[in-house]
């Protein structure tokens, strides 16, 4: 007897179903107001799919896939430089195995908690569906700040972080990497302690060292993605990124190859920021103050103030927190890269970027755009791509990375940049036609929700009650 048989009772309509979840989502997870966020935007998108597929409906697919296989969360003790104890707080939630073992970055910042995690590891579980690699979707990470902290400082909360997470992960169960906080420093002390605890030498991370199994490319493949993607979304209405000026948030591992693949197509970069401020620099960020930027971030770890400092073209704008908006979003331009963080673009910044002309935003950042920013981009007809179809090429190259370690080789620069280029390629293609054969033609939100959810939802009908 097939599932489908075995199923009971009346089907709600997909516009009731859809309340119904959203509803309760919230009631069982109360404030956490990101991850209702995440799960409103999908849920509502997903309606001209679910009236396709009432077995989803029967099946309470929604239901299952808003619940994570598994939530950890684990206490993370270390000492600091002046012998004095911390305490910390891990997490990792395994959301959805249906495609591949869980995937998905660690994110080292104050402000994690589990709704933002949980927000992290839902969005994971579309965007690597989308990737058209069999990963499946996690997230995790802890409330400690690497900020201000010495290299062994680090060193020992990474450590201690992994005494515990190893338990729980593996390179065929599940394959953390970084996030916000944590780079390649950060992924070299965790699988060092990874390797001492288990005795293996595993693809059991990426964005590993390249002289012990990492990727050529996974550090620049979120941000050249995100442009790639940019490049799809403009080919549709027969224009380039040569010559556009663009807006870039942030001045970590994603903004800074946002950066420099906007240079190599031509376009004209002016702004970034870090969480003090924003630099702008009407005279364009060129290579020699691009690789200032990664000097200054990745070895001086400073602040991106200094830039003014140095080069006079420039402006500094520090954070006002009486601010209802973002000035950087104010600064005329052709094209936007959020590349910093969730919800650094809410409707007045939306409305600003519109009126100064603004027509392409991708989006290099998980869930830039609150759901009213995201409404009127859609709306007022800017070509957006949302950031589980425009930063999905980092994860995709962690595919790639993994492929590289189960093969125990190791590619070329061009043939990951190849294979990256083609995958983001194939995923605007995906989330364009899924639109347009769902009855929303240009509306990407729609086509990457459905596009990354169909492959979701048919692994888990077929996989039984899972
Ligand atoms: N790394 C990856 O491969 C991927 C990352 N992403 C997403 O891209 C975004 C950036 O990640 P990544 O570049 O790796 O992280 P980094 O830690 O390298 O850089 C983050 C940047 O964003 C700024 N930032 C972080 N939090 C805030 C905040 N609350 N307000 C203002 N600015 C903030 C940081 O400023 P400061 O230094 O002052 O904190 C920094 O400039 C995140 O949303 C992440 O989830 C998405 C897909 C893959
Ligand atoms: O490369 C990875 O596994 C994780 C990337 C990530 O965290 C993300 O896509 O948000």
């Amino acid at each position: 007897m097939s599932l489908s048989t075995m199923i009971p009772g009346a089907i709600a309509t997909p516009r009731t179903y859809v309340n119904e979840v959203l509803a309760l989502v919230k009631a069982k997870n109360p404030a956490e107001k990101e991850f209702h966020q995440a799960v409103q935007e999908v849920l509502e998108s997903l309606i001209p799919a679910l009236e396709r597929h009432p077995e989803y409906i029967s099946h309470k697919i929604l239901e299952r896939v808003t619940e994570p296989e598994r939530l950890l969360m684990f206490r993370v003790p270390w000492f600091d430089d002046k012998g004095e104890i911390q305490v910390n707080r891990g997490f990792r939630i395994e959301m959805n195995s249906a495609i591949g073992p869980y995937k998905g970055g660690l994110r080292f910042h104050p402000s994690v908690n589990l709704g933002i995690l949980k927000f992290l590891a839902f969005e994971q579980v579309f965007k690597n569906s989308l990737t058209t690699l069999p990963m499946g979707g996690g997230k995790g990470g802890s409330d400690f700040d690497p900020k201000g902290k010495s290299d062994n400082e680090v060193m020992r909360f990474c450590q201690s972080f992994m005494t515990e997470l190893q338990r729980h992960i593996g390179p065929d169960t599940d394959v953390p990497a970084g996030d916000i906080g944590v780079g390649g420093r950060e992924i070299g002390f965790l699988f060092g302690q990874y390797k001492r605890l288990r005795n293996e030498f595993t693809g059991v991370l990426t964005g590993k060292g390249l002289n012990w199994g990492g990727s050529l490319i996974r550090p620049e493949a979120t941000g050249y993605g995100c442009v790639y993607f940019a490049e799809e979304m403009l080919k549709t209405v027969k224009q380039t990124l040569e010559g556009k000026v663009c807006l870039v948030s942030g001045s970590g591992n994603v903004s800074q190859y946002t950066i420099e693949k906007l240079l190599d197509l031509g376009a004209k970069p002016i702004a970034c920021s870090d969480s003090n401020g924003i630099i702008h620099d009407p005279a364009g960020i060129d290579r020699e103050k691009l690789a200032y930027i990664l000097d200054l971030k990745n070895t001086k770890r400073g602040r991106i103030s200094d830039y003014a400092e140095k080069f006079k073209t420039a402006k500094y704008i520090p954070v006002d927190p009486k601010l209802d908006h973002n000035p950087l979003w104010d600064i005329k331009a052709d094209c936007a890269f959020p590349s910093a963080t969730q919800n650094e673009i809410n409707a007045k910044d939306a409305k600003n970027l519109i009126k100064n002309g603004c027509k392409v935003v991708s989006e290099g950042a998980n869930m830039p755009s609150t759901l009213e920013a995201t409404n009127l981009f859609l709306e007022a007809g800017v070509l957006y791509g949302p950031a589980k179809a425009a930063n999905a090429g980092g994860v995709a190259t962690s595919g790639l990375e993994m492929a590289q370690n189960s093969a125990r080789l190791a590619w070329t620069r061009e043939e990951v940049d190849h294979r990256l280029h083609n995958i983001m390629i194939a995923i605007h293609k995906n989330c364009f036609e899924t639109a347009e054969k769902y009855g929303k033609p240009g509306n990407l939100v729609v086509g990457a929700n459905i596009g990354g959810f169909l492959k979701i939802a048919d692994s888990m009908l077929d996989q039984g009650l899972v």
